[in-house]
């Protein structure tokens, strides 16, 4: 099976602009295809999801109701797109998956790991990531980018207090420490080639076959 790649980070912290360079190298060195996709959202119906998620407007989104869309998009969109993708012998390269759940509606939303980890095993059954790359930074270096450089794109969540970015990225931090291999964090304040250059020397150490 080809493998199943996702990358994670704080808002802000350089993950479209590292897949953006990445996929192009990678497209360069792979000997099999390559899709790339994200959450949520990612395939029709669960584009629909994150646009509910995701819109300014609904400020009155319940915290469960919201971790309970995240999944559902999830699920769609793993049945959908990211399963028949590997099952065709291609690998996935995907914005984002079941950790930002665990850091943004466990830990941001202080819903708690236990329910998420539920909720979340349900709509994936034993389809977990074979790597994931997290770019490492801190909310407030992110929520500045944001602020900085796309404050006419921030959506429903870049806008939440940044006690709320802050528990996400100790989130994200105490979960990678319990993923073992599968996580590797590489240092997001570098330049975006330098991460580039990393990410896809972590994926040609992890996956040699498929160069
Ligand atoms: N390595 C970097 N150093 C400095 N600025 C960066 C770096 N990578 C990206 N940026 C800038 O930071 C901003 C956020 O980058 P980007 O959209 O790639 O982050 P993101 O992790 O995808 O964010 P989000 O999760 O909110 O979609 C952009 O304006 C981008 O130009
Ligand atoms: C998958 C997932 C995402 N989120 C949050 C993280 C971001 O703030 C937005 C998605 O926007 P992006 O620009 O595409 O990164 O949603 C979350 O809270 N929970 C999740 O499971």
């Amino acid at each position: 099976m080809t493998p199943f790649i996702t990358i994670e980070g704080p808002d802000g912290a350089g993950k479209t602009t590292l897949i953006k360079g990445l996929v192009s190298l990678l497209k360069e060195q792979l000997t099999v295809p390559l899709v790339l996709t994200r959450e949520p959202g990612g395939e029709p119906l669960a584009e629909e999801i994150r646009d509910i998620i995701l819109d300014p407007t609904h400020t009155q989104l319940d915290p469960r109701a919201e971790a309970l869309l995240y999944a559902a998009s999830r699920r769609q969109h793993l049945m959908n797109k990211v399963i028949p993708a590997l099952q065709q012998g291609q690998v996935v390269i995907c914005d984002r998956f079941v950790d930002s759940s665990v850091a943004y509606q466990g830990y941001g939303r202080e819903i708690g790991v236990e329910g998420i980890i539920a909720i979340n095993q349900f709509a994936i059954e034993d389809h977990m990531p074979d790597l994931t790359i997290y770019l490492d930074l801190t909310a407030e270096e992110g929520i500045k980018r944001i602020k900085e450089q796309r404050s006419n794109e921030m959506n429903r969540l870049d806008r939440e207090e940044i006690a709320f970015h802050e528990r996400v990225v100790t989130g994200y931090r105490v979960a990678n420490q319990k993923a073992g291999d599968r996580v590797v964090t590489i240092d997001a304040t570098q330049t975006p080639e330098a991460m580039q250059q990393e990410a896809l020397n972590i994926i040609k150490t992890r996956f040699p076959d498929i160069f």
